[in-house]
């Protein structure tokens, strides 16, 4: 379990500019084997926060428990995906899927984990292939593949899909949500698509602008397994209302008069 208390993130002034405040009073309990999604207006904060639980960064004030430790610093039980799939280009699939393992762990424990990765993620045609020869969405997919050997107990995820066309999006959607099915790691993802974060997560966390702080937590108890034409149902209709109210509170005024 991660539990971030009071936490605030402040970037110290530079080149005669104004400190930023980046992150305000930041608490929140993200339970094991839970998908948390994280939405909010642009710069409101959320990489910071994906980067204080990564371990990139140290919160200015507060304090993120992992499993009741302080997280301090990068570890490998917590694996990341970022926006770009950040692929080593003079690699093949193969070897950028096995780079996380240490030799240690032997040839063989090697040879099998990687080939595992390569079949549920579909990426046995191309294990010798450099990456840059598949589509954008089978480079994420190496690179959460990358994420996932090393078995963290929690992947976070900053708009894995967000570079992606919305077809593609879609399948990757459904991928993951069926790969969470199967290895049922923690999730925390970041996204500015509201229809994704209903889609995938148990809880919403939806976050204000700068200073970021948490608006409102949302809990999703649409039936999983879940297909995109849940998108369809009135339940996530209702949902997507509630949370674009919170984000744009002028807008769902104006959808609501417009269609009185
Ligand atoms: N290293 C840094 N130094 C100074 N300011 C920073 C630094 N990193 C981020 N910021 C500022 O902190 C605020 C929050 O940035 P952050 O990237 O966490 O937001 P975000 O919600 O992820 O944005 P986006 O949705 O656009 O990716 C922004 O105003 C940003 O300019």
């Amino acid at each position: 379990m991660i539990t971030i208390t009071n936490v605030s993130r402040e970037y110290a002034a530079r080149r005669g500019k104004a400190p930023v405040l980046a992150l305000q009073d930041i608490s929140l309990q993200i339970q094991d084997q839970e998908f948390v999604v994280v939405v909010g207006p642009s710069g409101c904060g959320k990489t910071t926060l994906l980067n204080l639980l990564a371990g990139f960064e140290q919160a200015t004030s507060g304090q993120i428990l992992f499993d009741g430790k302080e997280l301090k610093r990068p570890g490998a039980e917590r694996g990341i995906v970022f926006q770009q799939a950040t692929l080593y280009p003079w690699l093949s699939v193969y070897e950028n899927i096995a780079l996380g393992l240490k030799l240690k762990q032997g040839r063989q424990f090697k040879r099998e984990r990687v080939h595992y990765f390569l079949e549920t993620m579909g990426l046995q045609d191309f294990a010798q292939h450099p990456p840059y020869q598949l589509s954008g969405g089978m480079q994420q997919r190496v690179a959460i593949a990358r994420a996932l050997i090393v078995e963290p107990k929690i992947l976070l995820m900053d708009e894995p899909f967000g570079a992606l066309d919305a077809q593609t999006r879609s399948e990757m959607q459904q991928f993951l949500l069926g790969l969470w099915e199967h290895i049922k790691a923690t999730v925390f993802f970041i996204t500015h698509d509201v229809e994704e974060a209903i889609l995938l997560a148990d809880r919403i966390v939806v976050m204000t602008a700068r200073p970021g702080s948490i608006a409102q937590e949302i809990t999703v108890t649409l039936p999983r397994p879940r297909a995109w034409d849940i998108a369809l149902t009135e339940e996530f209709l209702a949902l997507k209302r509630e949370v674009l109210s919170i984000l744009r509170p002028g807008l769902t005024h104006l959808q609501t008069v417009h269609s009185a």
